[in-house]
């Protein structure tokens, strides 16, 4: 807890990567508790923040004098970032590091997300946290690197890595399929890769509860601060995601089944990425819904 929140001060939560998916939701969920100083690219809800611009992040953060960080920017174009690694290393590696650095020497927390794409898919079972990443795209490798600059900071973290993050708004799978099932007459789905579909609504508001805690006092990071996998509950193939929101939104459109190797792009996916959320449930005594329960409320916001 910091001295402002001890002598009965709001809590002041700078918030990065406002106006993305997950960022979105945090904005209106961290609201209940404290001030949000809502950063983003383009500055839509607060002081802009361009992560590649060297020193903007220490000035943002010297000057906001925040009582919690919670971090939702990242570069997320997996396919692009193939052939622009160094943009997104910047991003999702250097820029984490430097944060927990500036997190480090004012004594507050930071909240951090990375993603199944650490791992190559290929271990067979539900990953934990402590088996060891393989990232097979660069988007995992440089995801990789920020987890681990973040720990090494010196930083009270939590980094939550989760996984096929889909909602009401954004790039995300849900609203292209949505779209494209308006547009065309059949559609082909990877059916071999397998994970955990999550909604950002969904996991701002368990971020919420567990930030929560921290700001209080009530969990003390040095205890149990480091990663956690945390998704969606259950497991489905792309295809399978495609089909449930098919059949919710009522179109005609042909859905066929593929295997990833007639589906081309830049980048490899992991074919089995489901991660065990096990260690999040015992420490933080929160479990999530099953993604279907999930896709069911998020759909009702898009209906
Ligand atoms: N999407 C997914 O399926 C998954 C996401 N994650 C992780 O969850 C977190 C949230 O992801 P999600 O909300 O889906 O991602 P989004 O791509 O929706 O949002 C990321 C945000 O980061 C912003 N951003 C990009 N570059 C910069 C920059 N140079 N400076 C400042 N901001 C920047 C983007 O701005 P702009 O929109 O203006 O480009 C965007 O608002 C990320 O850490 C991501 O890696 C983990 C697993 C799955
Ligand atoms: C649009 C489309 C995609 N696909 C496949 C491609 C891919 O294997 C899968 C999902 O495609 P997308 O490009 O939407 O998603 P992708 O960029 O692979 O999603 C990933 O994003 C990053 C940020 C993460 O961290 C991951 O957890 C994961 O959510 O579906 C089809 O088979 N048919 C289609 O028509």
């Amino acid at each position: 807890m910091t001295d402002r929140i001890l002598a009965g001060a709001r809590p002041r939560l700078l918030l990065i990567g406002a106006n993305g998916q997950v960022g979105w939701e945090l904005r209106r969920t961290l609201a209940c508790l404290g001030d949000v100083v809502a950063a983003s690219l383009e500055g839509e809800y607060g002081p802009v923040i361009d992560l590649l611009d060297a020193g903007a992040l220490t000035r943002l953060v010297r000057e906001t004098k925040p009582d919690a960080i919670i971090n939702a920017a990242a570069y997320t174009a997996v396919d692009k970032a193939e052939t622009d690694r160094e943009t997104a290393r910047r991003i999702n590696a250097d820029a984490v590091g430097e944060m927990g650095g500036l997190a480090a020497e004012l004594g507050v927390p930071v909240i951090h997300y990375s993603t199944d794409f650490v791992y190559s898919g290929t271990i067979g079972r539900a990953y934990t946290e402590d088996d060891t990443p393989d990232p097979i795209n660069v988007y995992g490798e440089t995801k990789l690197g920020g987890e681990r600059a973040l720990l090494e900071s010196g930083a009270k973290a939590l980094i939550f890595r989760t996984s096929w993050v889909y909602g009401a708004r954004g790039a995300n799978f849900l609203l292209t399929m949505r779209r494209l099932f308006q547009e065309r007459d059949e559609l082909r789905v990877v059916d071999d890769q397998i994970g955990s579909p999550t909604w950002s609504r969904m996991l701002a508001e368990i971020t919420a509860q567990v930030l929560y805690r921290v700001i209080r006092g009530d969990l003390d990071l040095d205890e149990v601060g480091g990663l956690y996998n945390l998704t969606g509950a259950g497991e489905v193939s792309w295809y399978g995601f495609a089909r449930a929101i098919l059949e919710a939104s009522g179109s005609a459109s042909k859905l066929l089944p593929i295997p990833s190797s007639e589906y081309q792009a830049p980048a490899k996916r992991p074919m089995f990425s489901v991660l065990s959320n096990r260690r999040f449930e015992e420490t933080f005594g929160l479990a999530t819904p099953d993604w279907r329960v999930s896709l069911a409320q998020c759909l009702e916001e898009l209906t």
